[in-house]
């Protein structure tokens, strides 16, 4: 019961003040629309797109954000704080924050250069966040093929869904503790890459040392399809897509074929987009992303 019109009349200035705001970040630092981006993954993975990733900890609850896949690492919350200030400022009480994770991924591709898709809307926000739940559906950079594809059909996603969202990593960085294991342990790498890699991520210590995933980290294109295909990914879990498996041809297609990958690219995005959202009179439109009215 998403709809594209959901906002037309309600806050018909809402898509052009988030927009704005998106590019202003990018503007400022360019290594922001990777972070915005990620957002809609880690919200819609843990009990659908609902804002959850948003709340901050309380004294009495624990947040998404300080669970394992995402401290120290989701970033972009100020960005989002204020898109809300703004679109608060337009229409009052109207535009849940679940909505404008996925309304900031869609403008933060666009504004890489990449292909817009149109946006589902209609979703309210939660007013729980779920950090037991964060550490577990969220897939880790460790797991194989086959676990990740049970990952995404976990959430009803199938095997292309996750051969095209994963070509986000096309855009953004990772730190060297997601992808020491794979520089010093995996065979299937290139040599050379990996002597590279190694001397940025050390076997101990420089945890927090920063790898773009591809040459052009800021740029939305097809790029990691390519670096799959050269053994030259930072994470385990991404040449697992092409390793000699039932996927290799999906990712062979979409290093061949740009318009392809992003026409699935958008389609899974909504369809990421319709996990579980709460809509009608369930949850409530936060006031502030952070904390539940
Ligand atoms: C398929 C399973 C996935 C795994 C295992 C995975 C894992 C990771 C890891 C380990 C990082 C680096 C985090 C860090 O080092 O702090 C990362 C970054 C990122 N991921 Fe994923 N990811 C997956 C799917 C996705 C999806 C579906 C999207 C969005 C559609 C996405 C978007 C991103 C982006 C844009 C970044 C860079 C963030 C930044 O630079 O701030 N990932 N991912
Ligand atoms: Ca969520």
């Amino acid at each position: 019961q998403l709809t594209p019109d959901f906002y037309n009349k309600t806050c018909p200035g809402a898509f052009a003040a988030i927009d704005k705001v998106v590019r202003a970040a990018i503007a400022n630092d360019p290594s922001m629309g990777a972070s915005l981006l990620r957002l809609q993954f880690h919200d819609c993975f843990v009990n659908g797109c609902d804002g959850s990733v948003l709340l901050d900890d309380t004294p009495t609850t624990k947040g998404e954000k300080t669970a394992a896949p995402n401290n120290n690492s989701l970033r972009g919350f100020d960005v989002i704080d204020r898109i809300k200030a703004e679109v608060e400022s337009l229409c009052p009480g109207v535009v849940s924050c679940a909505d404008i994770v996925i309304i900031t991924a869609r403008d933060s591709v666009v504004a890489f250069g990449g292909t817009p898709w149109t946006v589902l809307l209609g979703r309210r926000d939660s007013p729980i966040a779920n950090f037991s739940g964060a550490n577990t559906d969220i897939p880790a950079p460790t797991l194989n093929l086959s676990n990740l594809i049970t990952s995404f059909a976990n959430k009803g996603l199938n095997a292309i869904d996750l051969v095209a969202l994963s070509g986000a990593h096309t855009v953004g960085q990772a730190r060297c503790i997601n992808f020491r294991n794979r520089i010093y342990n995996d065979t299937n790498i290139d040599p050379e890459y990996a002597k590279a890699l190694r001397g940025i991520c050390p076997i101990t210590g420089g945890d927090d040392n920063l790898y773009s995933f591809t040459e052009s980290a800021t740029h939305f294109d097809n790029d990691i399809y390519h670096d799959m295909i050269k053994k030259k990914v930072l994470l385990h879990s991404d040449q697992e897509l092409y390793n000699g498996g039932p996927l290799d041809r999906q990712v062979e297609a979409y290093s061949k074929n740009p318009e392809a990958f992003a026409a699935d690219f958008g389609n899974a995005m909504i369809n990421m987009g319709n996990i579980s959202p709460l809509t009608g009179t369930s949850g409530q439109i936060r006031l502030n992303c952070r904390k539940v009215n």
